[in-house]
């Protein structure tokens, strides 16, 4: 589905991305597992189209996509949930939702596609009115993935979801990204959070200083330990 190669970028002067190579099979979860600043963000973002490829290609079902804008990235199903969430704190919940599924669809199907959505996220059902900033990190977390579910994507990049929170609601999260590609969401998930990674992905890549690693079907780093040393360099 995704079938990223030799992709190089950066900002300005400074080359990040040298040569990254990876797939995402429809249907899967693969993740990226990397240290901070090894270039988990900016593969995202090259993805996305938000910087552009210096070199490589990234194609998306097929079509190549290394040259696109990110709103033309976003129209061929590819939807991004930054790092910080990137909520908008006075709006409610509601309003994100709405945000999400009017991307893609007719007014008249906005409350059902939310309604869809709230499936995934019960909890959000008696906040729907509650300004997002009022909200956990949990909770601001699963907004975050709501309203980029609501756009319908096929596949989903999920920028270090767990990043400051608890180690229970982690757990929730992992049950909630298994519980949609079980429904038939392709995930990309981007994290520094090991465990996590073990728990739901079936291939993992690590990056560190902009280059791949390693990368192998999950079975193949069962030691947590030495997977996380191995990323740590
Ligand atoms: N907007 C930017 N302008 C300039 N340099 C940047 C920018 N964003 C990231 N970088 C640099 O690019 C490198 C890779 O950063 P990136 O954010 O991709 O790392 P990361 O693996 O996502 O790390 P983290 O887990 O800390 O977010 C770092 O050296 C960082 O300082």
């Amino acid at each position: 589905m995704l079938e990223v190669s030799g992709l190089e970028a950066g900002y300005g002067p400074q080359l990040v991305l040298k040569g990254v190579s990876m797939q995402v099979p429809k249907g899967e979860i693969v993740a990226l597992l990397g240290g901070n600043g090894a270039g988990k963000t900016t593969t995202l973002s090259a993805i996305m189209g938000l910087i552009s490829a210096r070199k490589g290609t990234v194609r998306f079902a097929g079509v190549p996509i290394q040259s696109k804008p990110a709103h033309r990235v976003f129209g061929h199903g590819v939807a991004l949930v930054p790092q910080w969430r990137e909520l908008f704190s006075e709006m409610s919940v509601l309003e994100h939702l709405d945000l999400g599924a009017m991307q893609r669809c007719r007014r008249s199907e906005i409350g059902q596609r939310i309604e869809s959505v709230l499936e995934y996220f019960p909890e959000l059902r008696s906040h729907l009115h509650r300004r997002a900033g009022a909200l956990s990190g949990g909770q601001q977390q699963m907004v975050a993935i709501a309203r980029a579910l609501a756009s319908e994507p096929k596949l989903l990049m999920l920028d270090e979801p767990s990043m400051g929170l608890a180690p229970m609601i982690v757990s929730e999260l992992g049950r909630t990204i298994k519980r949609l590609n079980e429904t038939g969401k392709s995930i990309l998930l981007v994290e520094q959070n090991v465990h996590l990674a073990l728990s739901v992905a079936s291939y993992i890549y690590i990056i560190r200083g902009g280059t791949i690693v390693k990368h192998g079907p999950t079975v193949a780093f069962a030691d947590e330990r030495e997977l996380f040393q191995s990323y740590i360099g």
